[in-house]
């Protein structure tokens, strides 16, 4: 198994990690735009590895040709928003940069299964999408996961219980509109609403929708990174070990939940194809609606690129 994490920033330097000590592939490639990075910390991660565990052999480079048949790609390059930001105020410089990250991937490798991290999410996953050819079931993105992550560690710290017997799914694009399933979503199989008011519930959701710009607001020069890149390393342990993972994820929808065309967050099975399903559960009208809503705007970015990627 070979992995290349192309930015070697924050979320990048931060998945190879875990992706070395969990064993999940035996060659890490971490690639960069700047000389330098990518060979400084991927030596510095490979030097830990008597201590922490690990044979991976992990390497950085800023050269394609060393991602040479991988097979996965995680894409996290591009510029991290600051406060007073939107994820879309980085969709112009995003696209330029996924758009030509992904060009370079499919030169050297043929039929890789892509996770995508830049934001903003929903359309950088459809950019590389577009621009790698690759069937829709192997360009994924990494979101809900993260959001979900975000909503479970928090109802775990109002209830004092393990976050670990927390079930919930945060669905829709990854931006203000996303869209925490609270009819899903249940502490050891007991509905939440049976545990919590609906005030609590409520302040819970929209802190989770809150949970970017939360981590932006406190490190001031960029965005939260290990969250994100334990999530993005979820994902690929699922696919590496085949594991039939049930998480939220941003896939492509053609008319599930009423959506055509889009990539969207929503339940799906993560394995060693990709996407294996999308399940189309029953969500209460609101809830749908607020899911369509979320990927209307998706849509709305996408359409914007239009002449970008022609
Ligand atoms: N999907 C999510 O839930 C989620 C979570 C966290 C961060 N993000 C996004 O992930 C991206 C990276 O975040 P970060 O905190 O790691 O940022 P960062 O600034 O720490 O790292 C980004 C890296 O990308 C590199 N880069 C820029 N242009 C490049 C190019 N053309 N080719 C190769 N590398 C290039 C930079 O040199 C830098 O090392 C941002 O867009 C951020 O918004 C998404
Ligand atoms: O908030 C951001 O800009 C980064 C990421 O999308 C996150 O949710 O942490």
């Amino acid at each position: 198994m070979k992995i290349t994490v192309i930015g070697a920033g924050n979320v990048g330097a931060t998945a190879s990690l875990r992706i070395a000590e969990k064993q999940l592939a035996k060659e890490v490639v971490l690639i960069d735009i700047v000389e330098g990075i990518p060979q400084g910390k991927a030596l510095d991660m490979y030097e830990s590895g008597p201590v922490a565990l690990f044979d991976t052999c992990i390497y950085g480079s800023n050269d394609y040709k060393d991602s040479e048949n991988s097979d996965i790609v995680l894409i996290t390059a591009g510029l991290a928003r600051k406060p007073g930001m939107t994820r879309e105020d980085l969709l112009m410089k995003n696209t330029a940069i996924i758009k030509e990250v992904t060009e370079q991937v499919m030169k050297y490798s043929k039929n890789p299964i892509i996770i995508m991290v830049s934001n903003p999410l929903d359309v950088m996953t459809y950019v590389a999408h577009t621009i790698s050819g690759l069937a829709k079931e192997r360009v994924i993105g990494m979101a809900g996961v993260l959001d979900t992550a975000r909503f479970r560690s928090f109802i775990a710290e109002e209830l004092n219980v393990s976050m670990q017997d927390i079930n919930a799914f945060v669905l829709g694009g990854h931006g203000d509109s996303m869209v925490p399933i609270v009819k899903y979503t249940s502490i050891a199989g007991i509905p939440i609403t049976e545990l919590l008011p609906k005030e609590k519930i409520d302040a819970i959701v929209e802190r989770t929708r809150n949970g970017g710009i939360e981590i932006v607001n406190h490190l001031k020069t960029g965005s939260a990174y290990y969250a994100p890149a334990a999530s993005a390393v979820e994902m690929i342990e699922a696919i590496v070990k085949d594991r039939k993972r049930i998480l939220p994820c941003t896939t492509m929808l053609n008319g599930q939940f009423g959506i055509d065309g889009v990539f969207c967050g929503v339940p799906v099975k993560l394995g060693k194809n990709g996407i294996e399903q999308i399940l189309e559960i029953n969500l209460s009208d609101d809830e749908l609606e607020a899911l369509q809503k979320s990927a209307a705007l998706v849509a709305e970015n996408c359409k914007s690129l239009q002449s970008v990627l022609s």
